[in-house]
């Protein structure tokens, strides 16, 4: 062995207060600074370091301990048997030469019974149990003591506060692992987001920050669960003699224990285990970062004994990480179909989550200033499962002198509309909404909508041929298209081509508020598409009308107006609208179109005085909704109008149970049909 040169010795030293220092951020904090790949990185390389040069293996060195020692606000728990911690096999090799060494301490060449338990990715706790009541509870700390948090631990539903069954040892201590499900995680950390508050990296670290709140009230609110992973008392001879009996024991007394546990002979059916655990992963509600081997029998486990900060017994096979460190080469801008402008980090490729990623979402300007994230950072990834790789924090320690902050494009990146970020809302958006490419099949589907222009037969599948062939890029190429343009394209007949051209045909006199609802203009739904027609009457006055006359407008506020103005002030909408003029297509300030009378086949009758209309123009209204308007009422009569003062109808109506609607209702009724008074 080679005597350890300056070198080797500063780096030594340097490790070990590198990984100090991340334990303290890690374990006190519950805030890493960098991702458990890279820790895991560091703490073998100081491992190997150590037993190369046995000459600097010290006591103190962070490979000998567990945990950090915590100075905290929590009182103080000594555990009784120390928290150990598990030692880690990054391969195949590695967990054959943990089995090997087992069987040589063991001096056996059979085949040893291990358990296999997946890896849960919370934190360790320990639970006190007297007379079958709990406690106390403790974090596992430095492995030699921890913090008392028995009034969280108090607050898990599934932690049994009584133990369930008749003989219960006087004491007895159970472990197992806190964590946080998948769901509540992602949930926890939207609420938090949308609070602008710091979010978790991971579930792990959300499921250590809740458990070690000051405030128990705050923890019973974290989706916090627990599983039972070892157990021990005072008498041993009261519990079986293999782990997995204990186990079930501890599930008997009312603890969860985890459904995915199995047990294998030898280590080929280890790594049989951990290949089938594996695939499972994803499909798990909770997060596992591995799985861990524990010989069975408590008489071999007795006989292999511990190191300084691991058993001899088990080990952990490690998943591939989930989280990874890289970089933010650049970040660009998507259009997505609705419009949605949003900002995706170019990343330096990082093996993560088992595939190479090269970018991540960054969602919105919002999510970038909450994480101060600039062009040229270094960043967390974290690729769970099937879910977009994302950017979860940034090591600020790592930010280049020349970091660029990241700015919201003035312009779209696909068609040169403006972007528009309307005040209050997280997304950002590119207003050529019915020009712009990226937005093209969305704006074509959404005008040949059934409430829009009601084109027949124009659905997805012929709105990704014709878009697809570069048939259509704006509504407005629909009405030029010939019969010819469509036969022979992808399997549609004669027939169908002429159907949709006769339909398209159909759809060239809209009603104005159809027209202006078929143009997808954010946030004018139907409703509001009608009461803008009747208030101005003509396109030409909605395009022309300032923000302040929009808001005029019933149900039209600040964020409507914007949204409606910054449309109309895109040259290239407003070249696609004189398009649609050209080729023919008129809207027209009709109320109310053939097939759109919603009382078609009710008879209203009109009984009082009314304030705001007369009694002829109720009629009127109500007829061109499809309504018979009769002067007495009956068993039949779908609804009575009682304005002031109305007397024996009103009286008739409400002795027949038939529905009667005061003035104000009328008026509600009618305005939502869009026939404003
Ligand atoms: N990113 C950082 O800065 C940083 C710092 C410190 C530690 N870490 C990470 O923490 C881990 C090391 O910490 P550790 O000492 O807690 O070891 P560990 O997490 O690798 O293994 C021991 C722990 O596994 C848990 N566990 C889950 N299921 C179990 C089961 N069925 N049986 C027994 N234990 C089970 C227990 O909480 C136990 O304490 C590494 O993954 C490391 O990357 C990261
Ligand atoms: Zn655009």
């Amino acid at each position: 062995m080679s005597k350890a040169t300056p070198e080797i010795v500063q780096r030594v030293e340097e490790l070990r207060s590198l990984i100090e220092d991340h334990n303290y951020h890690y374990y006190v904090l519950d805030d890493p600074r960098i991702p458990d790949a890279e820790y895991d990185r560091l703490f073998r390389e100081l491992q190997a370091l150590e037993t190369n040069y046995p000459g600097l293996a010290s006591d103190d060195s962070p490979t000998r301990r567990v945990g950090s020692s915590v100075e905290t606000s929590f009182d103080e728990v000594v555990h009784r048997i120390p928290m150990l911690s598990l030692d880690n096999a990054f391969s195949e090799e590695e967990l054959r030469d943990f089995d090997r060494r087992v069987r040589e301490r063991l001096g056996t060449d059979e085949d040893i019974q291990y358990v296999c338990e997946p890896k849960l990715d919370g934190l360790a706790v320990s639970l006190h149990y007297e007379y079958g009541a709990l406690r106390t509870a403790a974090t596992r700390g430095d492995g030699y003591a921890g913090e008392d948090i028995t009034a969280n631990i108090r607050t898990i539903p599934s932690v049994p506060l009584k133990l369930r069954g008749d003989d219960i040892p006087e004491l007895v201590e159970v472990r197992g692992e806190v964590y946080m499900p998948k769901a509540g995680f992602e949930e926890l950390n939207r609420r938090l987001s949308e609070r602008g508050e710091k979010t978790f990296v991971n579930p792990r670290n959300a499921a250590a920050g809740s458990l070690r709140q000051k405030k128990s009230t705050v923890t019973a609110k974290r989706p916090l669960e627990m599983c039972a992973y070892s157990v021990a008392v005072t008498d041993e001879t009261l519990l079986p003699d293999n782990h997995w009996a204990g186990l079930q024991q501890v599930k008997s007394w009312g603890f969860r224990i985890n459904p995915e546990m199995r047990m294998a002979s030898g280590v080929e059916e280890c790594l049989a285990a951990y290949r089938e655990l594996m695939e499972k992963r994803d499909s798990l509600p909770y997060e596992i970062d591995g799985i861990v081997f524990k010989v069975n029998s408590l008489e071999q486990q007795n006989r292999l004994g511990f190191v300084s900060r691991a058993p001899r017994w088990a080990i952990a096979h490690k998943f591939p990480a989930q989280e990874e460190l890289t970089v933010i080469e650049d970040v660009e801008f998507q259009v997505g179909r609705t419009g949605a402008v949003t900002p995706v980090a170019r990343l330096k490729p990082v093996f993560v989550g088992g595939v190479t990623v090269s970018n991540a979402t960054l969602h919105n300007m919002d999510e970038i200033r909450r994480l101060d994230a600039r062009i040229g950072d270094t960043v967390f990834i974290r690729r769970a499962g099937d879910v977009i790789p994302q950017v979860v924090k940034v090591v600020p320690e790592k930010r280049p002198a020349d970091a660029r902050e990241v700015e919201l494009p003035e312009h779209c990146p696909v068609c040169n509309s403006d972007v528009i970020q309307i005040d209050g809302e997280a997304v950002a958006r590119c207003s050529g909404g019915l020009y712009c490419p990226a937005q093209r099949k969305e704006a074509i589907r959404h005008y040949a909508s059934r409430k829009a222009l009601d084109i027949e037969g124009l659905g997805d599948k012929w709105i990704d041929i014709l878009v697809g062939h570069e048939l259509v890029e704006t509504v407005a190429d629909l009405y030029r298209l010939k019969k010819q343009d469509l036969t022979g394209l992808e399997r549609m007949g004669d027939k169908s081509a002429s159907n949709l051209i006769a339909a398209i045909d159909k759809s060239r006199t809209p009603v104005l508020w159809r027209f202006l609802y078929a143009l997808g203009i954010r946030e004018v739904g139907e409703a509001t598409a009608k009461s803008l027609a009747s208030h101005f009457g003509s396109l030409e006055a909605i395009a022309a009308a300032d923000e302040d006359s929009l808001q005029q407008v019933p149900d039209v506020g600040p964020i409507v107006a914007g949204h409606i103005r910054s449309f109309f002030n895109q040259p290239h909408n407003q070249e696609t609208l004189a398009a649609l003029k050209d080729a023919g297509v008129v809207w027209q300030q009709e109320e109310v179109t053939e097939g759109d009378k919603p009382l078609e086949g009710q008879t209203w009758v009109l009984t009082g005085t009314l304030s705001e209309m007369t009694r002829d123009e109720a009629r009127e209204k109500l007829e061109s909704l499809g309504a018979k308007v009769a002067g007495s009422v009956s068993k039949k009569t779908a609804c009575v109008v009682a304005g002031e003062a109305a007397g024996s109808k009103l009286a008739k109506a409400e002795q027949l149970d038939v529905p009667i609607l005061d003035e104000p209702g009328l008026l509600a009724l009618l305005k939502d049909h869009g026939l404003e008074n």
